[in-house]
């Protein structure tokens, strides 16, 4: 156990944590803060919600000058959710210094950006396509970084972000200190990141397996007809208090949330085609807990911290063991109970082997629920408000009515009745799902990963980065498949 006043903390950063209400060091913190506080690069790997954030966050912040005229720190991360997320936490820990970080994203007008930027943050957070736009504006200027953190380290080197992280680092100063962190770091990233780090220190958190250990996992196999029927039978039995169901393809996800909603439940999707606005709409209804459920691709499968994810559903297996870990990893921070649920069809049976094998993990079996497990389960639901009602509900004006019913019938027979009433039967409302294929197992070779679909192919010669560029231009808008 670490505490954080034994890490040599200024004063302001152990008022914030301490304010944050954590107690002790996670151990990656306790680890990785003194070390870069020595000057190292540093290639840092803990499971899912164990404060990775806070871990480079904490030094980044303690190590940024106040008076500067230009950022002097970079945090890149794959979504635009996860940016906001992480200069939100930055701004916490750094609360009582004159320390501020500024998240840059696409999808948000560009001009805010610029007078945000006016304001002189010391650390920006950014997706790495608008941190390009703000670079060739001159905007941002990368020279003066002094520190630079890859969140989602790995999903950042992969074929998806690599040519502009190449592109970023190549204007950052070539002494700079250079971070890299995630739950998932796969051997074959070692010859990437030799290129672009000074000789860095590998902390990884010792563990058994790459998830953690207080998520249980669960698989169904069930054929892919079934699925929604299985998802909503689940819902029924254990209302998750938040839960977040994947699916493999936006269309998916649109077609899951749209049928989840017809039958009843509280959910919305999230992914990449959407509106910038209505990506934060969605997740921050989620967060309020007006919608229960997350529809999601891939787009939310890494680094976001929602408290109350009690539940995470894989609809369709992900291609990789990686994805795997990170989508789990949504429930069960911070040292919080969760429950993940994968579906696989008959096909995908070596599939899901492939992942526990990757992931050292063993999921347990269960079997498809039944009809009457699910009816069950809403009938208890009803009680359970039922009995809310009575402890938290005046409810004398309806007494006589009450009363008055009594005296004609069986008080069992009535309080079936409205049971039975207030109890929608599952499956009423007719859903239709395009079917997904099956998957099959993919071993990753070399240094990329293939899930982002129509990427360019690993291989392609590097494009230099062009100062010439015009300011508006889309960089490389053609190169990668959103999720
Ligand atoms: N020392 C601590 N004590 C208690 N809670 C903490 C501590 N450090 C961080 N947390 C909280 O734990 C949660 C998970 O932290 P964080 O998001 O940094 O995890 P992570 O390791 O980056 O996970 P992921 O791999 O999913 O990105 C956050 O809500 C964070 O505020
Ligand atoms: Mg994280």
């Amino acid at each position: 156990m670490t505490l954080f006043t034994e890490l040599q903390m200024d004063e302001q950063t152990l008022q914030a944590v301490n304010e944050m209400g954590f107690e002790e060091a996670t151990p990656i913190q306790a680890e990785v803060i003194p070390k870069v506080k020595q000057g190292h690069d540093i290639i840092g790997q803990a499971q899912t919600g164990t404060g990775k954030t806070a871990a480079f966050g904490i030094p980044l912040i303690e190590q940024m000058e106040e008076d500067e005229a230009h950022p002097q720190g970079l945090v890149l991360a794959p979504t635009r959710e996860l940016a906001i997320q992480v200069s939100e936490e930055l701004n916490r820990l750094a609360r009582y210094k004159g320390v501020q970080a500024l998240a840059v994203y696409g999808g948000q007008e560009i001009s805010r950006q610029i007078k945000a930027l006016k304001r002189r943050p010391q650390i920006i957070v950014a997706t790495p396509g608008r941190f390009m736009d703000h670079m060739r504006r001159k905007t941002i200027r990368p020279k003066y970084m002094k520190m630079v953190v890859l969140d989602e380290a790995d999903e950042m080197l992969s074929m998806g972000f690599i040519e502009d992280i190449e592109t970023i680092l190549q204007e950052v100063a070539e002494e700079r200190q250079t971070l890299l962190f995630s739950a998932t770091m796969p051997k074959r990233l070692q010859t990437v990141t030799s290129k672009f780090m000074h000789q860095p220190e590998t902390v990884k958190v010792k563990s058994k397996g790459l998830t953690v250990s207080n998520i249980e996992q669960r698989y169904i196999e069930v054929p892919e007809k079934q699925k929604f029927d299985t998802l909503c039978y689940l819902l029924d039995i254990t209302p998750p208090e938040l839960a977040i169901v994947f699916g493999r393809t936006k269309r998916r996800v649109d077609e899951v949330s749209e049928a989840l909603t017809r039958r009843g439940y509280a959910a919305e999707g999230i992914h990449g085609d959407l509106k910038q606005a209505q990506r934060d709409k969605v997740l921050r209804k989620f967060k309020q807990g007006t919608i229960d459920i997350l529809v999601a691709t891939d787009v939310a499968a890494r680094g976001l911290d929602v408290s109350g994810v009690t539940h995470v559903y894989n609809f369709d297996l992900p291609q990789d063991p990686e994805s795997y870990v990170h989508r789990i990893g949504r429930t069960g921070r911070a040292g919080k109970e969760g429950i993940a649920y994968s579906f696989a069809t008959p096909k995908e049976r070596s599939h899901l082997t492939f992942i526990e094998q990757t992931t050292k993990t063993k999921m347990i079996r269960q079997d498809i629920p039944t009809y009457a497990e699910a009816m069950h389960g809403r009938y208890q639901q009803v009680v359970n408000k039922l009995l809310e009602t009575i402890k938290n509900e005046d409810v004398q004006d309806l007494e006589s009515a009450a009363k008055t019913l009594l005296s004609g019938h069986d008080p069992v027979t009535l309080v079936a009745a409205a049971l039975k009433m207030n109890t929608n039967e599952p499956e009423r409302v007719e859903v239709h799902l395009t079917e997904e294929a099956s998957l099959r197992p993919k071993k990753p070779k070399g240094g990329g990963r293939k899930s982002r679909g129509n990427q360019q192919p690993r291989n392609r010669k590097k494009k230099p980065y062009k100062k010439t560029r015009q300011p508006n231009e889309r960089y490389g808008n053609k190169r990668k498949k959103t999720v």
